[in-house]
């Protein structure tokens, strides 16, 4: 029997002591040695994936940055992801645009943002021919309650300057009349001030405001209209519509005008008296509308509602990033319903007979 030369020298038994040993040891090194090699690896990573400290605590200063400092030491109460303010109306377009109602905005934190913007804001307001009886009232009222403590240009155009009257007017505010032409028919003094507005854009106010609001005049402010109402573009919910089917609403229907839009469509009744928004916007925005009452005007047709039915067309395919909810544009003939927490701009009991020639 053959029995090798290390056993041999120290014993069978022996052998088998000294190979159980290796045999142990080796269990226990080589993991330690794969654990070393293999799973070591992510440790000596770690330091790479922290984050610099000098890097988030460095001012940077853009060029031409203002160096104005927004939301700060504010305190207001927090906003709560699982609690809506209004839940008896409609705050958010299908599109993600806000819907301005009394209760959905916080005018203190909004105005902190905006006042160091140092804006201009614009307001034109057609006053021709018995309507010079509102521009009084309207600018009396604008002035306690329309963007107070803005800059504020309002336009009044008017074909009859001298009966304009001189309201005395909070600082930075001012007043231009803009003298225009007075159309035969009340419905094309209505439609023509998107053309109005639009060269009046062009020619002068796109130098001297930031945003632009075009508002009838045969209305008056009750309640705060501040900076919440500021956007791209701004459209407003017309008083008499906000709560009825769209086929009800009363879209130019007749398939042959530039304002058509079928029962099926639409998403909301604006009204007429009330849009605005960046001046750049309203430039493109008149322009829109003038087009397509020219297009109407050459094929002979004239739509339901004169420009109403237009904007209503344009803002159908082109959607307004902002809704105003019908608190902007009211009407003193209905009453007030509990949604409408606060009016703020609203029509003038008018004799239509008496001061439509
Ligand atoms: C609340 C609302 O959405 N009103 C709209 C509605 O009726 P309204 O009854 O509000 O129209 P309106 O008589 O107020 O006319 C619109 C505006 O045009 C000016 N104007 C009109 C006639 C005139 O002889 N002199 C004059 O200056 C004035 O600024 C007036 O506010 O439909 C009109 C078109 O038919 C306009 O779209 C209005 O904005
Ligand atoms: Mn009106």
């Amino acid at each position: 029997m053959e029995i090798c030369l290390f056993c041999s020298t120290l014993g069978e038994m022996t052998c088998w002591k000294v190979v159980k040993s290796v045999l142990i040891l080796c269990l226990i090194l080589v993991p330690i040695f794969v654990w070393m090699t293999v799973w070591n690896g992510p440790v000596h990573y770690l330091p790479y994936y922290l984050p610099c400290p000098e890097i988030f605590s460095m001012q940077l200063q853009y060029a031409e940055e203002k160096p104005a400092q927004l939301f700060t030491e504010l305190f207001y109460p927090q906003p709560r992801s699982l609690d809506q303010k209004r839940r008896d109306v409609l705050t958010l377009t299908p599109w993600l645009a806000p819907i301005v109602w009394e209760g959905t905005f916080n005018s203190k934190l909004l105005d902190s943002a905006y006042k160091p913007l140092n804006l201009t804001i614009g307001v034109t307001a057609f006053a021709i021919g018995k309507y010079t009886m509102f521009v009084g009232r309207f600018v009396e009222s604008a002035e306690k309650l329309f963007m107070k403590g803005y800059r504020v240009n309002y336009y009044i155009f008017t074909n009859n300057p001298q009966v304009i009257p001189r309201v005395q007017l909070q600082p930075g505010r001012s007043l231009s009349i803009v003298p225009i032409k007075k159309y035969s028919h009340w419905q094309e003094i209505s439609m023509r001030r998107m053309e109005a507005i639009n060269r009046h854009i062009a020619e002068v106010s796109h130098r001297e405001v930031n945003y632009l609001f075009c508002l009838d005049i045969d209305m008056v402010f009750h309640n705060p209209w501040g900076v919440e109402t500021l956007g791209e573009m701004v459209a407003a919910i017309h008083p008499g519509y906000y709560n009825v089917p769209r086929s009800q609403f009363p879209y130019e229907r007749r398939s042959s005008s530039a304002a058509f839009i079928p029962d099926s469509q639409g998403d909301f009744y604006y009204a007429g008296a009330v849009f605005g928004g960046l001046v750049k916007q309203v430039y493109t925005f008149t322009r829109a509308c003038h087009m397509t009452i020219l297009a109407d005007k050459a094929n002979g047709i004239m739509a339901a509602w004169q420009e109403e039915s237009h904007l209503n067309r344009h803002f159908f395919s082109h959607k307004p990033s902002k809704l105003l909810s019908p608190e902007y544009v009211w009407d003193d003939t209905k009453p007030k319903p509990p949604e409408v927490r606060l009016i703020r701009f609203s029509t003038v009991n008018k004799d239509y007979k008496e001061i439509r020639d």
